[in-house]
């Protein structure tokens, strides 16, 4: 119990300041321990079970507050208006010794406690006065229980007594409210008189604070003890020496051993029953408030993992997104480099095409002009040869074309040529009529002179139809075997038309022709193929053992018009004389030279075929009989079938050590002779099988392997039997000669009105 003047210091002895601690809370200390660990878990109050509850009351006017609670403002004493914000505070009725009702706080902890108690303090009604800034205008009484130990400990703050003029003190409510703070200390100090005079009567009725105090006066268990607070100011020396006194007045209270009655003993038991109840149930409570700690600290700590967990999860999805993107980025960027690749190669083809397209439209067009130009030209010469033709300029252009080794690129030029082309065109359709011989032509041709016209007196014109038309059905590979036999009829056909169109063919009809350019050169270019393909099948249906140039010299058969004086030429009208006189009839055999032939020098030599060469053609032109010893004769005929009586054919003249293929070539050009081109094999009559000799094989068989004819063993029967094709057709190629279809007798005519 604070006791002392106004301003001596009560309320800070009692709480203290920052720097130092007040009594609160070194009484707390004492009571639940040294100090409190954080965790609130390790400290003595812990270890012991220990905890307190604390009521704050105040008493104001003879009226008792409850600080620690909230009221309504009817509650707060009157004529003191409550500060500016504070809460109004419950007000408390007195039940026998102890405030009904009143708030408690529980704690173990002397500091949070001591804390709590002086911010409710604060709540106290004060007035600034002369004697101090704050002054406190009512008594406190903090009441710490011990449940654990049953103990109580009272703290009282007492309003200081003062001096009305010395505190300024003005008005009557000032009046009022210090003559109720003297009349509580006044109370209090009859009562101490009281207690220490051994009074029957004690007076603690007469004011709330001695009510209160009561148990602490009149239980000899308890103990009072009273602080004097005192002024080091000299002017409060009086105050300090009054107070004094009345510490020394207190100090003589002896308190004599209370004689307990039954009624006491009741209460005794009952209070200690309860009490020890109230103790259980603090502790359960305690430890529930324990557990609850423990919970809310691993609460927290969940929360804390938790928190941190949501971090870590927060960054990895971040560092996912990262690498997603990334991804994605370089996945885009490695097709866009594709692309681009690819983009520039079709730039680059694009531009090589474009280059190529541009390069072949100036070739184009450069063709176009040349084309053009040679269309006018041709154009303007058959304007000229229609006005003048002159048919020997054709052969003329022939002969070039065919000089050398011309072939089919040059007979392309024939029909891109001059206009003597055109006028020779143009005279062989007009002569058409006119029998001549393509052999003399051809051969002329092949001969490489190109001035035949000038050596020979005839003009294109008279070249026939035939000549010109004989070799340019060129027929296809397939079925040619099938056509093969009725080759002779349809050629016959084919020529017969064209002769009859090219002689139906008139003057002005060409004319219209020679006005349409596309025309008359399509008749040209025909015109020239055909004389082409005439010259090389003739070329390659005559194969003769003759030496080109040389031979034709021994001979005296020189058809070269530049070359071949008046005398040679006469030789050789002397040299086909001879072949056309040697022509026989049908079952006659020839006696001829071949090699006379002038078509036949032009062709590769047969070793094999004994025809010695003279050394005067005069003499030679004729062998009858087995004039050498060397030579052996052979009759050739056909086999006897349904379709033939087995006719011979005629009787030739052969080396004795030739092979059948030697007779064979012979054969061939007998059969021309006649017109009767047809394939065949020979049959040995001697072989029992009966089978023909196969073409490959017949190199290998010489002549004397045929059977004797009528018993003279210087004669052979060469029996020939009709196949369906020869078997040089199966190798056939493009462009290779082609087989003279025309008949020899007509040829060799030919070549006769030619010279
Ligand atoms: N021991 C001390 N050390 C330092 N300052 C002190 C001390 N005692 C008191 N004071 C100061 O003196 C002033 C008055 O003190 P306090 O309010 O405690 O007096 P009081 O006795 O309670 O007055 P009242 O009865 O009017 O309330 C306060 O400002 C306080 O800080």
């Amino acid at each position: 119990m604070m006791y002392g003047p106004t301003g001596s210091g009560k309320s800070h002895t009692m709480f203290g300041c920052s720097r130092k601690q007040g009594i609160v809370y070194r009484a707390l200390r004492d009571i639940l321990g040294e100090e409190e660990r954080d965790d609130g878990v390790d400290n003595a109050a812990f270890r012991l079970n220990l905890f307190v509850q604390v009521a704050v009351l105040e008493i104001y006017n003879e009226e008792i507050y409850d600080l620690l609670s909230v009221g309504n403002s009817n509650g707060v004493g009157a004529g003191v208006s409550l500060p500016k914000g504070a809460t109004p505070k419950a007000k408390l009725e007195v039940m026998g010794r102890k405030a009904k009702n009143a708030t408690y706080i529980y704690g173990n902890e002397a500091g949070k406690i001591s804390k709590e108690v002086a911010k409710i303090e604060k709540r106290r009604v004060v007035k600034s006065t002369l004697c101090n800034e704050r002054s406190s205008r009512s008594h406190c009484m903090i009441i710490l229980d011990v449940p654990p130990v049953g103990g109580r400990l009272l703290l009282v703050d007492m309003a200081g007594s003062e001096n009305i003029e010395q505190a300024g003190q003005t008005g009557l409510e000032a009046k009022m409210q210090t003559a109720k703070i003297n009349q509580g200390n006044v109370a209090l100090k009859r009562v101490v008189e009281s207690i220490a005079n051994g009074d029957s009567h004690v007076p603690f009725r007469d004011s709330k604070l001695t009510m209160l105090l009561q148990d602490s006066f009149e239980d000899d268990k308890s103990k009072i003890l009273m602080i004097l607070c005192a002024s080091p100011d000299p002017k409060e020396m009086h105050k300090t020496i009054a107070t004094l006194e009345y510490g020394a007045k207190a100090k003589c209270i002896v308190r004599v051993a209370h004689m307990p009655t039954p009624r006491d003993k009741l209460n005794t038991e009952d209070s200690s029953l309860l009490r020890s109840r109230i103790v259980a149930m603090n502790q359960f409570i305690y430890k529930l408030q324990i557990d609850n700690k423990l919970k809310e600290k691993e609460r927290d700590k969940a929360m804390r993992d938790l928190l941190h967990k949501e971090e870590e999860l927060l960054g990895l999805r971040l560092k996912l997104e990262l690498i997603e993107a990334r991804g994605t980025a370089e996945r885009e960027e490695e097709i866009n480099c594709k692309v681009m690749e690819r983009t520039q190669v079709l730039i680059i083809e694009l531009q090589k095409m474009e280059e190529t397209m541009h390069y072949q439209q100036e070739e184009l067009s450069f063709l176009r002009r040349k084309l053009h130009e040679i269309e006018a030209k041709n154009h303007k010469e058959n304007e000229d040869a229609f006005q003048g033709m002159d048919g020997g300029k054709l052969l003329k252009r022939m002969s070039e074309m065919c000089s050398g080794d011309q072939g089919m690129e040059k007979s392309m030029e024939l029909d891109m040529g001059d206009q003597n082309s055109n006028c020779d065109v143009k005279e062989i359709k007009e002569d058409i009529s006119h029998a001549t011989t393509d052999i003399h032509l051809g051969t002329h041709l092949n001969s490489g002179y190109s001035s035949l016209e000038d050596e020979i007196d005839f003009d294109m014109p008279k070249i026939t139809d035939r000549v010109c038309l004989s070799t340019v059905f060129e027929r296809d590979d397939e079925g040619e075997d099938e056509e093969i036999m009725e080759e002779p009829e349809i050629d016959k056909e084919v020529l017969e038309e064209l002769s009859d169109s090219f002689a139906t063919l008139s003057k002005d009809q060409f004319k219209e022709n020679v006005k349409d350019p596309t025309s008359a050169r399509k008749t040209r270019i025909q015109n020239i193929f055909r004389l082409c393909g005439n010259h090389r099948e003739l070329a390659q249906q005559v194969n003769l053992p003759v030496s080109p140039m040389k031979k034709l010299e021994n001979t005296n058969i020189h058809l070269s018009p530049l070359a071949l004086s008046k005398d040679s030429n006469a030789k050789v009208n002397h040299a086909v004389e001879s072949v056309v006189q040697a022509k026989p009839g049908k079952n006659t055999i020839p006696n001829v030279r071949l090699t006379d032939n002038m078509v036949f020098s032009l062709t590769p030599p047969l070793a094999s075929v004994c025809f010695k060469e003279n050394e005067d053609s005069k003499e030679n032109t004729t062998c009858n009989g087995a004039e050498s010893a060397n030579l052996t004769e052979v009759y050739v005929k056909w086999e006897a079938s349904k379709e033939s009586s087995g006719n011979l054919i005629r009787k030739l003249m052969v080396k004795k050590n030739s092979s059948l293929s030697d007779l064979r070539n012979l054969i061939e050009i007998t059969l021309l002779e006649d017109n009767r081109n047809q394939p065949f094999a020979f049959l040995l009559l001697a072989d029992p099988s009966g089978t023909p000799v196969v073409k490959d094989k017949e190199a290998e068989v010489p002549v004397s392997k045929l059977p004797f004819c009528n018993t003279q063993h210087n004669s052979h029967l060469a029996c020939l039997r009709h196949t369906k094709s020869n078997v040089q057709r199966q190798n056939h190629i493009p462009f290779s000669p082609l087989e003279n279809m025309l008949p020899l007798h007509v040829m060799k005519a030919q070549v006769e009105e030619a010279l």
